[in-house]
């Protein structure tokens, strides 16, 4: 990119098509925090969910985890503390078209009027929740048409289809913009349509890796089905106010159950393969066989 030239005189245009290009290039490469990337400016929600390129897409393979939530790297969430914000929390969702954003907006919202108007930036849901015995105002953006660089939020959740690969990628480009902008906020990745099991194209392993990358949460909900969508809300509600976003007294591994949950199927495998020895050990195997041959599958023991 020729240095000369201004940022504010680059088009939207070669601005998408750059940062695609060096967010996500055709030969996957682990990308550091720390390379300096152009500050795209001109970026406003309608491109950053624009969606005409052709990403490299790997071959999604089946979720190996049924992991859901996953801590951020280290424990500590990046809270913006100084110089926070007096009125509601601010909690805005962005991802790709389609993915959900407006149908997790109105679980968050309940019952509320979704037409509240809150300023001039945008219009969003306002509601009061009770998170952790406390009462905080919050307003959810779920249609932030202003500059990206302009967006003020105490937290922000960047919103994939677990069904699209391609909404995965527009996150991680979300995700570097954010940081480049507004360093501080926290963010959750979430993947929304968990429920769609059968086209799923991003498993929750990869999910939690480039969650890792970014030192962010991973959340994997169904808004349509209100899955976890309440945990969501919390976990923001809690990042917003510089909390750490597991309930007071838990541990990331409280809320992963050790880092791993097992499955029922794994579970009932275990169970199984400790009533039965899988491989017995060669002395044993005479009288794994005798026992095995008083079974009903060796009719002539009888
Ligand atoms: N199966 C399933 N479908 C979902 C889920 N969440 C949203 N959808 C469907 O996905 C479609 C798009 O949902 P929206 O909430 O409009 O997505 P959006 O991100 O707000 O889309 P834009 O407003 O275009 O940016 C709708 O048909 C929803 O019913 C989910 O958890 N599971």
């Amino acid at each position: 990119m020729p240095t000369d030239v201004p940022q504010e005189k680059l088009s939207i245009e070669e601005n998408a098509t750059q940062c695609d290009s060096m967010t996500l290039p055709s030969t996957p490469t682990v990308r550091r925090g720390s390379t300096p990337l152009p500050i795209k400016h001109q970026l406003r929600r309608e491109e950053a969910v624009h969606d005409d390129c052709e990403w490299t897409s790997g071959a999604a393979g089946p979720s190996v985890s049924p992991l859901s939530f996953s801590p951020a790297l280290d424990d500590t969430p990046t809270v913006a503390v100084e110089g926070r914000h007096d009125g509601p929390l601010r909690i805005a969702l962005l991802g790709q078209n389609g993915v959900g954003k407006s149908s997790l907006a109105l679980a968050f919202a309940g019952d509320m009027d979704r037409t509240a108007s809150v300023d001039s930036d945008g219009e969003g849901y306002i509601r009061t929740v009770t998170v952790d015995d406390e009462e905080s105002a919050i307003i959810i953006y779920d249609n932030w048409r202003q500059d990206l660089s302009v967006l003020q939020c105490e937290a922000c959740i960047l919103v994939f289809s677990v069904t699209d690969r391609r909404s995965f990628h527009r996150t991680a480009q979300l995700r570097l913009l954010l940081r480049e902008t507004q360093p501080q906020t926290p963010i959750i990745l979430v993947g929304n349509k968990s429920d769609l099991v059968r086209t799923r194209e991003v498993t929750s392993q990869e999910a939690m890796s480039s969650a890792a990358l970014f030192n962010c949460l991973y959340l994997e909900i169904s808004a349509s089905l209100d899955h976890r969508t309440p945990e969501l809300l919390e976990c923001a509600v809690r990042l917003a106010r510089g909390q750490p976003p597991w309930p007071p007294g838990t541990s990331a591994e409280d809320m992963c159950g050790g880092g791993q949950r097992e499955s029922i199927t794994s579970r009932a495998k275990r169970f199984l393969s400790s009533l039965v020895p899988r491989y017995p050990r060669e002395r044993d195997v005479g009288k794994f066989l005798r026992q095995k041959s008083r079974s009903c599958h060796d009719l002539g023991a009888l």
